[in-house]
Formats: structure tokens, sequence, C-alpha cells
């Protein structure tokens, strides 16, 4: 992967450690929002990526390129794909259980993507820092020891639930995050 300073972890960084309460490994991740692009259920177009944890650490995940993600004729769009890595890896720091957003996301493409390929996705978080975590992802193309078609490095920044609720929708955050109170 090449990525930037601002990607890797400084000296000294640490380590996160599975959550307690954090889902166990084995399980399905669900959706955090239906209309999500990334997860949602909903959405009409979106990557409707499906995600399990398989150590409560890291996150597998697969992505289905399909007609509404194309770029060029037959293949995906590049954002498309970022999207994608930005989905599992924001899916990855869930696990941790705080909230946290993509602050810079910095992408590799090593080969095209046809439509109507399965992309096996992963991600895994390298370092921790104050509210600066490092993380790093990529997909495979068409099995999970697939080629390598994309890679991605991240910087997200951990923020309070109420970052959702003063810049977004707080009333569709409530509906379906009961767990939290998310404008104290
Ligand atoms: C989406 C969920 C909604 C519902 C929520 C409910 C539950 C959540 C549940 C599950 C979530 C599960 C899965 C999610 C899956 C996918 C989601 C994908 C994630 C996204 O798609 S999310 C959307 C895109 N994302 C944004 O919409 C962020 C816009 N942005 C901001 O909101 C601010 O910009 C913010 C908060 C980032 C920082 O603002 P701030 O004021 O809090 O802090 P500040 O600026 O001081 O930065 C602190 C330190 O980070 C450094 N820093 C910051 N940004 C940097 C950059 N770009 N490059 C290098 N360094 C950077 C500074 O340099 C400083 O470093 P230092 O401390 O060393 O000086």
């Amino acid at each position: 992967m090449t990525r930037s300073s601002v990607t890797t972890p400084p000296p000294g960084a640490g380590r996160l450690q599975a959550a307690p309460g954090g889902p166990a490994p084995g399980s399905p991740l669900g959706s955090h929002y239906g209309d999500c692009f990334g997860c949602g259920e909903r959405h009409p177009t979106g990557l409707h990526l499906r995600a399990t944890t398989p150590d409560g650490l890291t996150v597998v995940a697969e992505f289905t390129v399909g007609e509404a993600h194309q770029g060029a004729p037959g293949l995906a769009h590049g954002g498309v794909l970022a999207a994608a890595m930005d989905e599992v890896i924001g899916m990855s720091v869930w696990l941790f259980q705080r909230p946290y957003v993509t602050g810079r996301l910095e992408t590799d493409y090593l080969a095209p993507v046809p439509v109507g390929t399965t992309l096996h996705l992963r991600a895994w978080c390298t370092g921790v820092s104050g509210r600066k975590a490092y993380l790093e992802a990529e997909g495979r193309a068409g099995s999970p020891d697939g080629p390598v078609a994309v890679r991605a490095a991240a910087l997200f920044i951990e923020v309070g639930m109420e970052h959702f609720a003063r810049h977004g929708d707080a009333k569709a955050i409530a509906d379906e995050h009961h767990e939290y109170e998310v404008n104290p």
C-alpha cells in the first residue's frame, strides 16, 4: 500500500482491543443505517455490503459490482470502490464501539473491476493515538484469496454521537439506534 504519513500510525501508537460488549467473533455485522449507501438494505442502488467479524478485531465483507456502479462501460467506478473501502473500514472501527468518521481515505487501484465481480473486502486497524485511528483495507476479486484489485489506508477521527445529531438527522439515528442518547 502506498500510504502517506497522515495514514501511518505514529511511533508509540497503541492497538485497539476488542471492546467489551462488541460483536463476538464469527458474528454477522448488521447495517448501521437502512438508507446507508454502503450497507443499507433500503438503498435501491447502494453497495449492500454484507459483513462479518471473524475475530472481533477485523471485518470481512462482500460487495458485488452492479450496473448502477459503473464508471467506464462494464467497469466499476473508482469512487464507488473507494466507498466500499470506506464502508468496510468504518465497520471495522465500529467494532470498538465508539463513533468515528473518515478524516482521510487513500486508495490504490491495482486492477479494473468488471460488473458482476464480487469483491471480497477485509479491513483492520493498524494503530490508535488519541482520537485518531489508523486503518487499512483490501478488496480481492472473485474469492477471498483472489488478486488484490483495491487497497486503502485511512485516518478516522473519533467523534461523539452528538456529531451525527448536530450535523445530520437526529430523529433517523434515534429511530435505528435505541442504544444511544444521540443528543445529550
Ligand atoms: C454514519 C453513522 C450514523 C449513525 C451513527 C450511529 C451509529 C454509528 C454506528 C455504526 C457505524 C458503523 C459503520 C460506519 C460505516 C461506514 C461509515 C463511513 C464513514 C464515513 O464516511 S464518515 C463521513 C465522511 N467524513 C466526514 O463527514 C468527516 C467530516 N469532518 C469532520 O467532521 C471534522 O473535520 C472531524 C470530526 C474529522 C475533525 O474535526 P474536529 O474539530 O473534531 O477535530 P480537529 O479538526 O481538531 O481534528 C482532530 C485531529 O485530527 C486531525 N485531522 C482531522 N482531519 C484530518 C485530515 N483530513 N487529515 C489529517 N488529519 C486530520 C487534526 O489535525 C487533529 O490532529 P491533532 O490533534 O494532532 O492536531
